[in-house]
């Protein structure tokens, strides 16, 4: 008989971490733990876990120190026992305290071994001298396609495994045993591929609240829309007083494509005598499909009306977000002030008695977030938002115009990548933004060009928040916001 019982929670109440770590106590936005481990689990890991979070390249805090850790669940997916020479699996919910007001929550698959095949050797998390996995090796589970198989057998077969809980669309026909092979793009998340057929998608950094990647994939599948990827199954974690957390979604693979980051740098790169070649027409079609996207998503899910106060608001949050990246980037301060201007535009544009229809958007819509498909051209993926902000703020219908700024970024990203100083980079960017607004607006029907005060608040919020993205993640790109800091600073009236 295994021993499973030395990892099932054993009290009602929170952990708390082993000094030196301070208690838990509660936490904004996640309240009591789900579930809770045996003393000795946290402390048995927290050495290895310190050493290996920060390396992640999901794990949002890096260059902060980790003043504590707390598990806000727990549980085994798989026995964990080392006499039983199988892998173990165990699923937690890791949160983070450094220091902020707000505390992360991080999703962790570990498996445990007693011998470690050495394919498996670089996913080695630790191994624990003493406590509950004493002489196990501990690992990244979804390296591991016999664990990673364990996930798409429980997401087969809905229901409860203690605080999580596993659904599929009704209907959905997921095969059993499709292999398993780790995504090699790891970016905000991590991904599986089951034999070509679907992918799934673990959320690394976890809040209560249904995660806006399955709640839009979903809509917009159930509304027939065919430039998304299926959603057919996900699992949550189901906590005694909020809502349920989003863990993870499977959604239909699509094969062959290629993300339009990658097409669009090839299509520039291939140039004659010192011009950048087309991708005009393919972004044109991306302004029809990020048109068809919006115009399902407002069939779908509710559409409202901002006034004036709500029009003043956005522009105080965007100079809020704003002040906050100067701080954060002291390079942006001498522009401040001609960008207070644009929002300060946006402001008294709802002075005039301007309304803006608001909707669900993707949120955080580039290149890399659109794949070009053999069978049904551009399709829309990963409609999480942008990470750093709260989940409930994501969920809330913004102007549609935030995607369409967002997009237009995009392609000046693309003009400024080889070189930031690059002569041509303004126009080429100009003709390829021009193509998808005019896509854009041929399949909507309004063109985003006439709310040019908007279009450039949003375009200005997102150069802002990629300021901060570089200055924090990729300090040697920081040139391509500033790029566009400086000239939409120097834009002026309308
Ligand atoms: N449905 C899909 N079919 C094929 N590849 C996909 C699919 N969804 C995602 N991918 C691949 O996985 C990558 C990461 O997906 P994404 O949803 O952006 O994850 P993350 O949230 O980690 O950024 C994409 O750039 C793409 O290469
Ligand atoms: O894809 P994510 O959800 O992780 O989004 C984050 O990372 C993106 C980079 O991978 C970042 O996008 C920025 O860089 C892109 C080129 O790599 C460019 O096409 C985008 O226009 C630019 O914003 C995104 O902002 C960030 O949230």
């Amino acid at each position: 008989m295994s021993d499973t019982s030395r990892l099932r929670p054993t009290e009602t109440t929170n952990t708390q971490a082993p000094p030196p770590f301070p208690a838990p106590g509660d936490r904004p936005g996640h309240g009591r733990a789900a579930a809770v481990a045996p003393p000795g689990l946290l402390r048995a890991l927290t050495p290895y876990l310190l050493d290996w979070l920060p390396r992640q390249r999901w794990f949002a805090g890096k260059g902060r120190p980790i003043a504590g850790l707390a598990l806000a669940g727990a549980e085994e997916l798989l026995p964990v026992d080392g006499r039983l020479g199988t892998p173990g699996l165990l699923h937690l919910l890791v949160e983070v305290d450094q220091g902020q007001e707000r505390r992360e929550c991080y999703q962790l698959l570990l498996g445990t071994r007693a011998v470690l095949p050495s394919a498996l050797a670089p996913a080695l998390v630790g191994r624990p001298a003493d406590g509950p996995l004493a002489g196990l090796a501990v690992y990244e589970a979804l390296h591991d396609p016999r664990l990673a198989a364990v996930l798409l057998e429980r997401l087969r077969s809905p229901g409860r495994a203690g605080p999580l809980r596993f659904a599929a669309e009704p209907g959905a026909a997921i095969p059993a045993g499709l292999p398993p092979r780790l995504s090699g793009v790891e970016q905000s998340n991590t991904s599986v591929v089951y034999g070509d057929t679907f992918i799934l998608k673990v959320f690394r950094r976890v809040s209560p609240g249904l995660n806006p990647d399955v709640e839009l994939a979903l809509a917009l599948s159930r509304a027939g829309c065919p430039r998304v990827a299926e959603p057919v199954a996900w699992y949550e974690a189901v906590g005694a007083h909020e809502e349920p957390a989003t863990l993870g979604v499977l959604q239909r693979y699509l094969p062959g494509c290629q993300d339009g980051w990658t097409l669009a740098l090839l299509a520039a790169g291939q140039g004659a005598h010192g011009v950048a070649g087309d991708f005009t027409g393919e972004a044109r079609e991306l302004g029809r499909a990020t048109a068809e996207v919006h115009r399902a998503l407002a069939g779908a899910l509710p559409v409202a009306a901002w006034g004036h106060e709500r029009i003043r608001l956005l522009a105080e949050a965007m100079t809020g977000r704003l002040d906050r990246a100067v701080l954060a980037v002291p390079e942006l301060a001498r522009y401040a002030p001609a960008l207070r201007a644009v929002y300060a535009e946006l402001a008294a544009l709802g002075a005039t008695g301007t309304t803006l229809t608001v909707q669900r958007v993707h949120g955080d819509l580039h290149l890399g977030q659109v794949l070009h498909t053999p069978g049904r051209g551009w399709v829309l993926i990963d409609f999480e938002g942008e990470p750093d902000r709260p989940l409930a703020e994501r969920r809330r219908p913004q102007p549609p115009v935030q995607d369409v700024a967002a997009m237009l970024r995009s392609f000046d990203y693309v003009a400024r990548f080889q070189d930031p100083e690059w002569p041509g980079a303004a126009a080429w960017a100009e003709r390829h933004r021009t193509a998808f607004c005019d896509g854009y607006a041929e399949r909507l029907g309004g063109d985003p060009r006439h709310t040019p005060v908007l279009l450039r608040a949003y375009e200005t919020d997102k150069a802002v928040y990629e300021v901060v993205y570089e200055a924090r993640h990729r300090p040697d790109w920081l040139a391509i916001p500033m790029a566009a800091i400086r000239r939409l600073s120097a834009a002026g009236g309308t």
